[in-house]
């Protein structure tokens, strides 16, 4: 059994910054996780590189040779990827050994998780591998400065959720740049009737209905809530980890294992 989180979230969300520092707390921890790149436009990186799609295929190549622009070209490389993945993909992964780990870097174009199936059918080759999969879904705390706001993040997060069928954790990302963490705190924890008294106030008397709809969803999607993350804080990142780790099921074999030789011990 493999495990593996997919980080999502919109561009510039924090999800290559989270992938590096979180290289760097499992070095400090003595934890070994390997993190991949999956974006075709990608050229700096924090971190090394265990397994990278431009390998495969680079945007630049595919731009300058069919002449398309940046999204075209970024689709048609993760639709390349989504052909290749009997070969390119369980080539690379014979790389890694059973319980490995591995982090994958996402591109933060948003139609790959809301209707392309290209992440979908990615993530249904690695289940087929017998990886256990978490989608972590990062949203830039900076984003969620009103109600409107914070509802149209919970849309995008929701609509990869459904989309992807996966275990799903949000995050809060960039919690070092909020001052008041007060403007944030109705959103962590969210609470429907003061959502929808706030959005009502915001919109005009015709979207009541609409309001109530849509604070009704996210309430039953009660996974709809953000853990936040201070990259500054160790513990932050811990706890963040074992989040997901408590959704892919990492280290409960090994829980196990320590409690079948407690018990041995004892009976002998
Ligand atoms: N202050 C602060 N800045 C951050 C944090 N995480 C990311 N950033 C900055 O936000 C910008 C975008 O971060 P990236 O990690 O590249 O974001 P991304 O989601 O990988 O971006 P794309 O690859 O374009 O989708 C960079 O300038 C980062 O330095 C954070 O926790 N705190």
């Amino acid at each position: 059994m493999g495990y593996a989180q997919l980080v999502i979230g919109p561009a510039g969300s924090g999800k290559s910054t989270y992938c590096s520092s979180l290289y760097q707390h499992c070095e400090t921890t003595r934890r070994t996780i390997h993190i991949v790149n999956l974006d075709p436009a990608a050229e700096n990186f924090d971190y090394p590189v265990a397994m990278d799609i431009r390998e495969l295929i680079s945007l630049d190549d595919v731009m300058e040779e069919l002449g398309l622009g940046p999204n075209g070209g970024l689709l048609y490389c993760m639709e390349h990827l989504e052909e290749n993945l009997d070969e390119w993909l369980n080539e690379e992964l014979e790389n890694f050994m059973e319980d490995d780990y591995l982090v994958f870097d996402c591109p933060g174009q948003i139609e790959l998780f809301s209707h392309v199936p290209v992440l979908k059918n990615f993530v249904e080759h690695l289940q087929r591998k017998n990886f256990n999969v978490c989608a972590v879904y990062l949203l830039d705390s900076q984003f969620i400065t009103d109600v409107t706001k914070f509802i149209s993040g919970c849309m995008a997060s929701l609509s990869a959720m459904v989309q992807l069928e996966l275990p799903h954790v949000n995050i809060l990302s960039k919690m070092d740049l909020v001052t008041r963490k007060r403007d944030i705190e109705d959103y962590l924890n969210p609470e429907p009737q003061t959502l929808l008294a706030e959005l009502n106030q915001r919109m005009g008397p015709q979207f009541q209905k609409l309001n109530k709809a849509l604070i009704e969803l996210v309430d039953q999607y009660s996974m709809v809530s953000f853990v936040p993350l201070d990259l500054r804080k160790e513990s932050s990142i811990q706890y963040v980890l074992s989040q997901i780790d408590t959704c892919i099921q990492f280290g409960e074999d090994a829980d196990v294992k320590i409690k079948d030789f407690d018990e041995d011990e004892d009976e002998d």
